[in-house]
């Protein structure tokens, strides 16, 4: 089976290098990093699986050069998810070619799969939700902690209410690929319920390590007033996620609970590990505010759930986006 992944940066570089451990094929769409890493693959440090190089079978600078004479079984869509500012499924263009690929989204926040379904109505397309801990340091060189697991299902829309997901092929043959280069693979049949879930910390943390001047998860949580605040914050998400997924987010933890969790979690993250939103704002490059705050709130909105600390962060949030952006001509779709 051919894997391509499009946007391979820390995420997408770490998936690319245990599914080809894993004995499968596995090229990559490079940008910023296409030269280093043409030159001289990733290296990768990672704590779960040792320092290792990682050669992809072929490393191409655009989605058109990796269409030539190709079809892939999976596309790993491993970008950051930016509808703010383009279309995502734009770049895809050139490689659906039939119903044999398989889109596969990694990344952080929810609302991302319509644009998908309506771009590519015949493809299959599996959401993910990523627990990883990487970083891109420079050019191919790519930091990993512990943390390598997906959680993912197909997204359903109204005409394949009906598909048996675990026995799905697609699902099952993505599940073999992960399992054979040592990701942890969970599948999930509500896999949105996992996406909120998640985002409980996304939607919290990652923003509030921007706006606070660039603290990590681990400090906020131990200083008294902002783990106070981050556990408001949460309990506003929670609700919205609940009333959009209909019903509770976890299958044992209560709200207060989840809440609880995430902030137990956080401290024992390393005070050096940079959220990835963070890591993107040090980088002056954009953020992820619309998947992971923006569509909150509009859900909040639809359900007259107020939501008072996510909009304040959201606001800080774009306003300290736009010093960076607006220099370099980036023009958000949505302010
Ligand atoms: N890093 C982490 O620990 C975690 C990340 N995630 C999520 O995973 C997703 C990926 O994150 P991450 O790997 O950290 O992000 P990175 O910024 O490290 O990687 C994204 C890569 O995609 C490239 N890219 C963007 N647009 C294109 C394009 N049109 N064509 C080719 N390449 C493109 C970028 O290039 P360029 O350098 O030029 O911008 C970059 O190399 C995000 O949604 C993130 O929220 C989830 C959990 C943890
Ligand atoms: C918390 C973490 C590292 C989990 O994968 C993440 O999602 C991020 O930094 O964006």
């Amino acid at each position: 089976m051919h894997t391509l992944i499009v946007g391979a940066g820390s995420v997408g570089s770490m998936c690319g290098w245990r599914i080809k451990e894993g004995g499968e094929n596995v090229s990559v769409v490079c940008r910023s990093n296409y030269e280093a890493v043409k030159e001289n693959g990733f290296s990768i440090e990672s704590a779960r699986y040792g320092s290792r190089k990682f050669i992809p079978n072929n490393v191409y600078s655009t989605c058109e050069d990796a269409s030539k004479d190709q079809e892939y079984d999976y596309i790993l869509v491993c970008t950051k998810a930016l509808p703010n500012i383009a279309d995502p499924t734009d770049i895809l263009k050139p490689l659906i070619k039939s119903s044999k690929t398989v889109i596969v989204l990694l990344q952080n926040g929810i609302g991302l799969e319509d644009p998908y379904v309506k771009a590519y109505p015949k493809n299959l397309l599996i959401t993910c939700v990523v627990y990883i801990e990487s970083e891109q340091k420079q050019g191919g060189i790519i930091k990993h902690g512990k943390m390598m697991e997906l959680a993912y299902g197909l997204h359903k829309n109204k005409k394949d209410d009906n598909l048996d997901l675990i026995k799905n092929n697609a699902i099952s043959n993505f599940h073999n690929i992960l399992t054979s280069g040592g990701i942890t693979s969970t599948v999930s049949t509500n896999i949105q319920k996992l996406k909120w879930f998640k985002n409980v910390w996304n939607a919290t943390i990652s923003p509030m390590s921007v706006i606070s001047g660039k603290y990590s998860g681990e400090e906020l949580v131990r200083n008294p007033g902002t783990r106070q605040l981050i556990l408001n914050a949460m309990g506003e998400i929670i609700k919205v996620g609940e009333a959009v997924t209909g019903g509770p987010l976890h299958d044992k933890l209560s709200a207060s609970e989840i809440s609880e969790y995430f902030v137990i979690s956080t401290e024992s993250l390393l005070k050096t590990f940079i959220p990835s939103m963070l890591q993107d704002f040090i980088n002056k490059k954009p953020m992820e505010h619309q998947v992971i705050l923006k569509n909150v709130i509009e859900s909040a909105k639809r359900f007259n759930i107020n939501v008072p600390i996510l909009e304040t962060t959201y606001e800080l949030l774009v306003m300290n986006e736009k010093k960076y952006l607006k220099p370099k001509g980036i023009l958000l779709k949505s302010p």
